[in-house]
């Protein structure tokens, strides 16, 4: 994988993880310091033993509710048929942190995000610094969520193939010091290409892949003309849209920016799965009935399920145990993982 620096050069991701393909941070404070407090999760390198916590860990599915995630942990359980020790039920890991909610299953990690791009970029910091205290390998993070789509039918699974701003942008921008700082944001193509071939041909609904643009609002951030200020008409909202579909973006949401850029600047790969609800050049409104907007919600579930299940089988083969994490135990072992994953597609 290449990674994008904040200059623009490339430079190889390896270098970005350990030998071993743990996470490296690029934060050399958090080494000098007695524990870090990951407070927002409500866990701490100190208080918790991560490593035994989470060392397995493979997957991180984001989602923006807890709702979603609770059932997407209950789902992906079912899928990959794990089991929890007799007696005990699945728990929100973070649940004193009253922010957000984590659930774990084998490999799996699923954990709500919020909405929009701050409570993104504050729950990466910490789940990425929670892959590098629990010394987890080669992580891949997938955001299943919803999106507005700009001229594709409700419904349609949209795999983004880049991320940009409401400028067109393809950066996410921070003020750090009194300074704007802007980071690439750069999806995994391969992964995009992977997940998009397990698309059944018989999925009553289209799965595509596109660019997508991440704003900061859902109303007049989106063009919308129904939120409780706009300062445009219908005309110029649908002057936006167009131009904004004419630059290739089919879908809009709210998180996929600092997820991209953080999860890059980390060697982290990562995909962004969000059906639409809406096809925002018909409207601007959801109407769609709740049952419905359920079974949209379960579309990128399915094919993440799919990704995780098709990776397991085989990787099976390889590993130590149904974990996840590859044996490093003999050199030659690990080289024989990493080829398996390369030959993965
Ligand atoms: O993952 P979700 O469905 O929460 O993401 C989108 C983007 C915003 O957070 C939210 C707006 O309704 O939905
Ligand atoms: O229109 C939409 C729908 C879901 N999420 C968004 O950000 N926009």
């Amino acid at each position: 994988m290449i990674r994008k620096m904040s200059n623009g050069a490339d430079e190889e991701a390896d270098e970005f993880l350990y030998e071993d393909g743990t996470v490296r941070l690029r934060n050399s404070n958090i080494e000098l310091m007695d524990q870090d407090i990951l407070y927002h999760l409500a866990l701490g390198s100190g208080s918790h033993d991560l490593v035994e916590m989470f060392g397995d860990v493979k997957f991180v599915c984001l989602g923006g509710t807890p709702k979603r995630m609770e059932q997407f942990a209950h789902y992906i359980m079912g899928e990959i048929g794990h089991k929890l020790p007799t007696g005990t039920t699945l728990q929100d890991i973070s649940q004193f942190s009253y922010r957000y909610s984590m659930y774990k299953v084998g490999p799996v990690l699923s954990i709500s995000h919020g909405m929009g791009l701050p409570s993104m970029g504050i729950l990466l910091h910490e789940v990425i610094k929670l892959m590098y205290h629990a010394k987890v390998k080669d992580p891949v993070f997938l955001r299943i969520g919803t999106s507005g789509g700009i001229g594709i039918e409700p419904g349609t699974v949209v795999i983004s193939e880049q991320t940009v701003d409401g400028l067109l942008r393809p950066y996410y921008e921070l003020a750090v010091l009194g300074k704007i700082v802007q980071r690439p944001a750069v999806l995994d193509k391969k992964l995009m290409r992977e997940l998009k071939a397990l698309h059944h041909a018989e999925d009553p609904y289209e799965t595509v892949t596109g660019k997508t643009m991440c704003t900061t609002d859902f109303y007049e951030g989106q063009g919308r003309l129904d939120g409780a200020f706009c300062d445009f008409n219908e005309n110029e909202k649908m002057e936006y849209l167009e131009k904004i579909q004419s630059a290739n973006v089919i879908n809009m949401e709210m998180e996929s920016l600092a997820f991209a850029a953080l999860t890059h600047s980390a060697g982290i790969r990562s995909a962004v799965i969000c059906v639409t609800i809406v096809d925002r050049l018909k409207g601007d409104q959801i109407h769609a009935p709740k049952e419905v907007l359920d079974e949209y919600q379960k579309r990128p579930q399915k094919l993440v399920s799919r990704y995780i299940k098709k990776f397991l089988q085989t990787k099976g083969r390889f590993m130590d145990s149904y974990c996840g994490s590859p044996c490093v135990k003999s050199p030659r072992r690990f080289k024989l993982v990493q080829q398996e994953s390369e030959n993965y597609d």
